[in-house]
C-alpha cells in the first residue's frame, strides 16, 4: 500500500480548493427566497450531474466550459462591490470543497449565503444555506439539519406531496417556501396559492429577478 506523504496530502487540498470553475459572477439583487430583495454578489461555479429537465441555467452544466478562477481573484472582485452578501450557486456548488471560498469571503466582511440541491455533502462555512431538493438525484443526509431555508420548485401537481416529505426531514427552524417553475408558472401560481392559504406554514418565492428583467 502506497501511503501518500503529508507534503502531497497538502498539494492534493490546495489543487481542490485554491481554484474553482467559473461561469459568471455578477452583482444584483437576490430574486428567490428569504432574502429576496437585499443586494448581493452572485458567485456561479461551473458543473452540475442533478439534470434537472427545467433547469434555468444548463450551461453551467459542463464545469470544463469555465475557466478554473482562484479564490483571492473571486474574492478581490467581489470586493470591488459596496455589498457584503455573497451567494454561492452554480451549477452545484457543493460539488467542491467550499471551505476555503467561505473563509476568504468571511475574512473579507462577506456573509456567506448559498443555493444548492443538497446532492453532495455540506461543505464551507454558511450564514445560509437554501436548499433545493430535486426528484432528480438524492439529497445528502449532512442538509436536512443544516439548511435554513427548504425551497421546492413547483413543475407539476405532485411537487406539493414531494415538499411535504422534504418539510417532516428538514430542521424545525428551516424556513418552507414553495416557488413555480417558470415556464410553469402560469399553471402553478393558483395552485400554489391556494395550498398556502390552507397550509400557512409555507410561503411563496417568485423569481423577481426575471420579472425585473435584472440577472
Ligand atoms: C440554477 S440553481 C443552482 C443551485 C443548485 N444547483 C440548486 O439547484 O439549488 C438556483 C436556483 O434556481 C432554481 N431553479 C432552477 N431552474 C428553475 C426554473 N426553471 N424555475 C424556477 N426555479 C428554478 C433552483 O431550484 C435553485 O433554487
Ligand atoms: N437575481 C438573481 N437571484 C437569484 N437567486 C438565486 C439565483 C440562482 O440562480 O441561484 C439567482 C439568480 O440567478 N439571479
Ligand atoms: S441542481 Fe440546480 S444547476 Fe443542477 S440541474 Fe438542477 S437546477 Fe440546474
Ligand atoms: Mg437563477
Amino acid at each position: 500500500m502506497i501511503t501518500p506523504s503529508p507534503l502531497s496530502i497538502s498539494l492534493q487540498s490546495d489543487i481542490q480548493e485554491s481554484k474553482l470553475p467559473l461561469m459568471e459572477a455578477f452583482y444584483t439583487i437576490q430574486g428567490e427566497g428569504f432574502h429576496q430583495g437585499r443586494a448581493a454578489y452572485f458567485i456561479r461555479l461551473g458543473g452540475c450531474d442533478v439534470g434537472c429537465i427545467w433547469c434555468d441555467v444548463k450551461e453551467s452544466w459542463d464545469a470544463s466550459l469555465h475557466p478554473q478562477i482562484s479564490i483571492e481573484a473571486i474574492v478581490s472582485q467581489a470586493l470591488t462591490f459596496p455589498g457584503r452578501l455573497a451567494v454561492i450557486t452554480g451549477g452545484e456548488p457543493l460539488m467542491y470543497n467550499l471551505d476555503h471560498l467561505t473563509e476568504s469571503l468571511r475574512k473579507a466582511g462577506f456573509q456567506t449565503n448559498i443555493e444548492t440541491s443538497g446532492a453532495y455533502p455540506v461543505s464551507g462555512h454558511w450564514d445560509w444555506i437554501c436548499f433545493s431538493p430535486k426528484k432528480f438525484k438524492p439529497s445528502h443526509p449532512s442538509i436536512f439539519a443544516k439548511a435554513h431555508e427548504l425551497k421546492v420548485i413547483v413543475y407539476n401537481k405532485s411537487d406539493f406531496k414531494f415538499a411535504e416529505d422534504y418539510a417532516s426531514k428538514v430542521n424545525s427552524s428551516c424556513q418552507l417556501f414553495l416557488q413555480p417553475e417558470w415556464s410553469k408558472s402560469s399553471q402553478m401560481l393558483p395552485l400554489i396559492i391556494e395550498y398556502i392559504k390552507t397550509n400557512p406554514q409555507w410561503r411563496i418565492s417568485l423569481q423577481t429577478h426575471k420579472y425585473m428583467d435584472i440577472p
